[in-house]
């Protein structure tokens, strides 16, 4: 069960929101997809849906083209969130799940499960409107779940929760790609990506400017970081050849060095200043790849 795109390209009119993306995504993979703003990541998700025509390349699911076939193994939780206000979980999401394919009892037991899961079981006759916005993503996510898809594509699944939400959600993500699911999903938050995936890509402006496993990115980025604790002067590091970044913290200095020998000659330069309470030579965060990469800031 493998989700392939090949040379995918999307143009609207004369803008090209999607350049020639190309993706491996098999079984039992969480596959990170970061990019700003109007980067092409909802763009790319519809094509994969089938949503939105491709304006060149391949998507296929297992080998096949996605289609109304297939969709039933597929699960999907769009960026713009909608339930219907009106009615309730209970009739919403096993409606939901009758449309793709379940039996009504075996939907009721399959969304118990899941309110149970988020803590939230007296959800269950609730209407959608009495409930918060992050409550009802909860909802949301269990619609896209319901179906055990063997697909699930998450655009920003955890935009607008609260810490224990997001846990509580990374722990259910987790849980799904263990027992099989392949996973995408697009986030802005760089933290989650290099928490949950092996694998990602970084979109700039429709184009792939970073891509393959976190641990390779990480190494073949060459630099690395470095965080100092001290109660000594640690500014003259500024000019310090092999750094390139240096950033005072309250408990000393975050260094950005070009090679972990530059962190050895640092530790020389040390040795009889006073006394260092850290000294630790850290990977680069996917913060500074992207930053470095994509040159902006972004949160
Ligand atoms: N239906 C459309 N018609 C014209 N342009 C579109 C359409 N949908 C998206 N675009 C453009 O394509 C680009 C990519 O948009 P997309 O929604 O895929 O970005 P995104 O990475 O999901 O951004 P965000 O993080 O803000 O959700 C944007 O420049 C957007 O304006």
């Amino acid at each position: 069960m493998t989700l392939l795109l090949n040379q995918v390209k999307k143009r609207f009119g004369k803008h090209v929101a999607v350049n020639n993306l190309s993706l491996e995504i098999p079984a039992n993979e969480m596959f990170g997809f970061l990019g700003g703003n109007g980067a092409g990541k909802t763009t790319t998700f519809r094509m994969i849906l089938g949503l939105l025509d491709r304006t060149a390349g391949e998507i296929t699911w297992n080998g096949s083209p996605i289609n109304y076939e297939t969709s039933s193994s597929i699960g999907y939780l769009p960026e713009e969130r909608g339930l219907y206000p009106k009615l309730r979980v209970k009739e919403q999401i096993v409606y939901l799940a009758r449309l793709r394919g379940m039996g009504k009892n075996e939907a009721l037991k399959e969304l118990e499960y899941w309110l149970e899961r988020f803590k939230v079981p007296d959800y269950l006759n609730q209407k959608v409107e009495e409930l918060s916005k992050g409550n009802q993503q909860k909802i949301q996510f269990i619609s896209s779940v319901i179906h055990k898809p063997k697909l699930l594509i998450l655009d920003e699944p955890f935009s607008g929760l609260d810490p224990i939400n997001v846990e509580m959600l990374k722990e259910a993500v987790i849980d799904l790609k263990n027992e099989g699911t392949s996973i995408v999903f697009s986030s802005h938050r760089m933290e989650h990506v290099e928490e949950l995936c092996e694998n990602l890509c970084i979109l700039q402006k429709g184009n792939p400017v970073v891509q393959g496993s976190l641990r390779q990115i990480k190494r073949s980025f060459g630099k690395k970081n470095l965080a100092i604790h001290a109660d000594i002067a640690l500014d003259f590091l500024k000019d310090f050849q092999g750094v390139v970044r240096y950033k005072q913290t309250p408990e000393g200095c975050l260094l950005q060095i070009t090679s972990e020998a530059v962190s050895q000659e640092i530790f020389q330069a040390l040795q009889g200043k006073g006394f260092v309470r850290k000294f630790a030579l850290e990977e680069p965060s996917l913060q500074d790849i992207f930053i470095e990469k994509v040159g902006a800031t972004y949160e």
